[in-house]
């Protein structure tokens, strides 16, 4: 393809500036554009199909495991194989694609990193493009930062981290590019970008194009991105099965085919991973219509039945089929400034980490470098030898009863302040370009705020009669939000985060919480305004 041809069908959105040359180069948009013209329109039909059977469950549908997989399901076959450097995955540290958190991240004496452009970025054209380059410098190994107000240099060790990038979902799209006058396909942009400028330095680095892939909730989804996996091995010509992906299991609908997730990707599969919180999202969006409310955000943990069910599902159907079961992200992080507050998060991080061991992850997530040491100690414990694979979950049997179990608890005042508070922040955060936030010593990200936004719109929806006896109503919302605006407005202040856009973060989470229809992501509303 020429480059007058490529130019005829590349645009830009008005608001970009800056063209990012040595990361959009003419040979890079051309794979791009082979991208969309090859898989946009599979996505854009397999979002059609979600949208018809979210229709479904509003008219009283409750998942179930399909009918015409059922062979799947119970065939003997095992996933394709694991490559050396992902046989022990026992700490994997997450975070965005910052630069310094970045080489942090190599640096912090976990095995794996995963380079977030998912959950904890916000899709920024800026945090995008950056992003990008962030990763080339790391993947070459030439990644340096220092920071002007401290004056500290930051390089890699020579010894670090494997390296897994997250895409965004299929669900995204990058306005600011444009392809044959259609916006693109965030996941392609991220993926494209990341696999054509990487992917040989990669292998010649000894290890591979590693990815994670978020927010599926249908097989059909995971046969795209294997389509798009080996459309773009063929075209660097590198072998089939080169990319290696771990699959995030953080939909209801995704908790049902995990078989056939696998399955269709077989050749690229090592993992599935418990993403918890878009998975809570997840209950409560999809079945919005279903008498399901579900109690204070706090009182939804790891050992609530309906999780506690899904995770061990996922460690049966990982292990049944020769591949990492990796667990989940513990909300808490380092409290600077109070000894015993700071040893409590982490006594929790500890247990957390050990019931995910002693259940058979063979992994988990840290959010914070100062947590790898204690996640490493608790596998190294409980798990001896790199992975935990070979033990097999015999005589259990996950009912679809079992994975939509209503949780019990109490929805209270306080649940309903921390969701208005802690969203409307997380909002002020996510349009001021910063994905991922330290509020009230919990790390928050776009699957957290979600639960927060979502969470009350099921609770006005369902009439909710909180833990004092009042039904929470409109009003009563308004009045509370009213009173915790200010304490947002002191929270800013205090912890001197950026205000400018205090007022649209406020419309928006109004907007998304008292409309009469769901918002399927805060993150699609949010991005009219980045
Ligand atoms: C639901 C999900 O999807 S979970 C996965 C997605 N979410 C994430 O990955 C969140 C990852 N975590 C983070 O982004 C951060 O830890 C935050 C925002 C929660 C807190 O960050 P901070 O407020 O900077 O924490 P703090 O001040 O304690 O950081 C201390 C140092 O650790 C670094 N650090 C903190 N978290 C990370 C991380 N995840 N990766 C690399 N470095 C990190 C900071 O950059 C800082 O470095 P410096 O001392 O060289 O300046
Ligand atoms: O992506 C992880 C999650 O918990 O959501
Ligand atoms: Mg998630």
């Amino acid at each position: 393809m020429s480059l007058v041809m490529n130019q005829q069908k590349l645009g830009f959105n008005t608001a970009v500036t800056n063209y990012y040359p040595e990361i959009l180069t003419d040979e890079a948009m051309e794979f791009l554009i082979l991208l969309h013209e090859n898989f946009n329109a599979q996505r854009i039909s397999l979002l059609e199909r979600r949208k018809k059977e979210q229709n479904l469950f509003n008219k009283g549908k409750k998942p179930g495991f399909p009918v015409e997989t059922k062979a799947i399901r119970e065939g003997n076959w095992m996933a394709g194989s694991i490559p050396s450097d992902l046989k022990d995955r026992r700490v994997e540290i997450t975070g965005p694609t910052d630069r310094k958190m970045m080489i942090n991240a190599l640096n912090s004496g976990a095995k794996t990193f995963m380079a977030d452009l998912e959950d904890s970025t916000s899709p920024t054209w800026r945090n995008v493009l950056d992003g990008q380059i962030n990763l080339r410098d790391a993947v070459s190994r030439t990644i340096s930062f220092k920071n002007n107000t401290n004056g500290k240099r930051y390089q890699l060790n020579e010894q670090t981290a494997t390296l897994l990038v997250r895409p965004r979902g299929w669900h995204l799209n990058e306005k600011h590019l444009l392809i044959n006058k259609e916006e693109a396909s965030a996941s392609l942009v991220d993926f494209g970008l990341f696999f054509f400028h990487n992917a040989k330095q990669l292998l010649k680095n000894g290890t591979g194009p590693y990815f994670y892939l978020p927010k599926l909730e249908h097989y059909l989804e995971a046969r795209l991105w294997n389509d798009v996996f080996v459309f773009a091995q063929d075209y660097l010509g590198i072998p089939k099965g080169t990319i290696k992906a771990t699959v995030l299991i953080e939909t209801i609908t995704a908790s049902f085919q995990l078989d056939e997730f696998i399955f269709e990707l077989k050749d690229h599969i090592v993992g599935l991973n418990c993403g918890r919180w878009d998975y809570i999202f997840s209950y409560i969006k999809k079945l919005r219509a279903h008498d399901l409310v579900t109690p204070d955000r706090a009182e939804v943990t790891m050992q609530t039945p309906f999780m506690k069910a899904y995770s061990l599902r996922v460690i049966q159907i990982c292990h049944k089929r020769g591949i990492h079961a990796i667990g989940g992200m513990a909300a808490q992080i380092p409290i600077k400034e109070d000894d015993a507050a700071n040893n409590a998060a982490l006594e929790k991080v500890r247990r957390d980490k050990e019931a995910e061991v002693l259940n058979g992850h063979d992994g988990t997530w840290v959010a914070h470098p100062a947590l790898v040491a204690i996640a490493m100690e608790v596998f190294n414990t409980h798990m001896p030898e790199a992975n935990q694979i070979e033990k097999q979950i015999e005589g259990l049997t996950i009912t679809a009863e079992d994975l939509i179990e209503q949780p019990e608890g109490q929805c209270t005042e306080a649940g309903v302040r921390k969701n208005i508070n802690v969203g409307i922040l997380y909002l002020l955060s996510w349009l001021n370009g910063n994905g991922a936030a330290a509020l009230y010593h919990l790390m928050e990200d776009a699957a957290t705020a979600e639960i927060s936004r979502a969470q009350l719109w099921q609770w006005l929806k369902h009439k909710v009669v909180l833990e004092d006896g009042r039904t929470l109503t409109k009003s009563l919302y308004t009045e509370l939000r009213t009173e915790e605006l200010k304490k947002v407005e002191a929270y800013i202040t205090k912890s001197k985060m950026p205000d400018t856009l205090l007022g649209t973060a406020l419309q928006l989470f109004d907007d998304l919480v008292l409309a009469d229809t769901f918002e399927d992501f805060l993150t699609t509303k949010a991005y009219a305004y980045l």
